[in-house]
């Protein structure tokens, strides 16, 4: 699949199945594609080539795989004239499947009032309401652009920990978009990295740290190829070299020590592959997210 913008390529032939029931992380820098990808996945927009499907339909296909879809965009958009209770009222009128008693309580349990206006609730307050607004639709997939991106450190936890009991109580699967890799690591057990409109690598987080090591070597060890090993990334520091490899390329007679690695270096030696190469690698096309129970 792939989207442009005008002559602008925002994600190019994009080829991603996500397993129904997981919290998908999806990581990138800024303008890599994420929120296109998305949009694109809630019906906002349509590739320019390939096709998409979510939960085994065509994104919007109709109201009822709309209702089965949550989205909250990237500035948790709410009514600021509109008081919590009305924001309640709304989305019981123009969701079927509203779930009423879910939306009182987690209100209650968030702290806020039924009379407090949108616009006057803060970045926290404000993220809360929109994903109970979002969760209370009963979901089967919910889709979160930088849900916390505005939050301080103590509502961001808050909010994640609410973000992944919604998804348990709901049986829901999840896709967020965030730049803090430290959040990614709490609440997701999959993982898309894009990065110059391409999907960089992607999988079960258990299988990807499973799946990648750190060679260590003496200083130069590493600048020649190594037969039978792919190299991600190799970074020099004082008398060492260090690689991000592919383990299930590695074969067992390379002579420096195999370390585990973590999320952050996987992502950032991901990242750093395809900022060195700007074309990245080639990709093929289709995506699918299987977020059906
Ligand atoms: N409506 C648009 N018209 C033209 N170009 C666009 C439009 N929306 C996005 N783009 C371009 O497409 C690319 C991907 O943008 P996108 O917003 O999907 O990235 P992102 O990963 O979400 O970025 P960020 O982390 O900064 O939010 C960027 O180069 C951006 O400039």
């Amino acid at each position: 699949m792939t989207k442009k913008y005008g002559r602008r390529t925002a994600l190019s032939e994009v080829d991603l199945t996500v397993p129904a029931g997981r919290v998908v992380g999806l990581v990138g820098p800024n303008g890599a594609g994420k929120s296109t990808l998305l949009h694109l996945a809630c019906g906002l927009l349509e590739p320019t080539s390939g096709s998409l499907r979510v939960l085994g339909s065509r994104p919007a296909e109709s109201a009822a795989h709309l209702a089965r879809v949550g989205f909250v965009a990237q500035d948790t958009p709410v009514y600021p004239s509109f008081s919590v209770a009305d924001h309640l009222r709304l989305g019981a009128r123009l969701n079927p499947s509203w779930d009423g008693e879910l939306a009182e309580r987690r209100v209650a349990r968030a702290g806020l009032g039924p009379d407090q206006k949108a616009g006057r609730l803060s970045g926290g307050q404000r993220a809360q309401l929109a994903l109970t607004i979002a969760a209370a639709k009963r979901p089967e997939l919910l889709i979160f652009d930088e849900p916390a991106a505005a939050l301080d450190p103590l509502a961001r936890r808050g909010f994640l920990e609410n973000l992944v009991e919604f998804v348990a109580e709901l049986g829901a699967s999840a896709v967020l978009s965030s730049h803090l890799l430290g959040d990614i690591e709490r609440v997701c057990d999959h993982l898309i990295v894009l990065c110059g409109a391409r999907v960089q690598v992607a999988g079960r987080v258990r299988d990807l740290l499973d799946g990648h090591r750190r060679l260590v070597a003496p200083r130069g060890g590493l600048d020649r190829p190594l037969p039978g090993v792919e190299v991600i990334r190799v970074e020099h520091d004082g008398a060492h070299s260090r690689a991000l490899v592919r383990i299930d390329a590695l074969p067992p007679s390379i002579p420096y020590p195999a370390e585990p690695v973590t999320l952050e270096e996987l992502v950032l030696g991901y990242m750093a592959r395809a900022s060195a190469a700007p074309s990245g690698p080639a990709a093929p096309a289709g995506t699918a997210w299987e977020g059906a129970r």
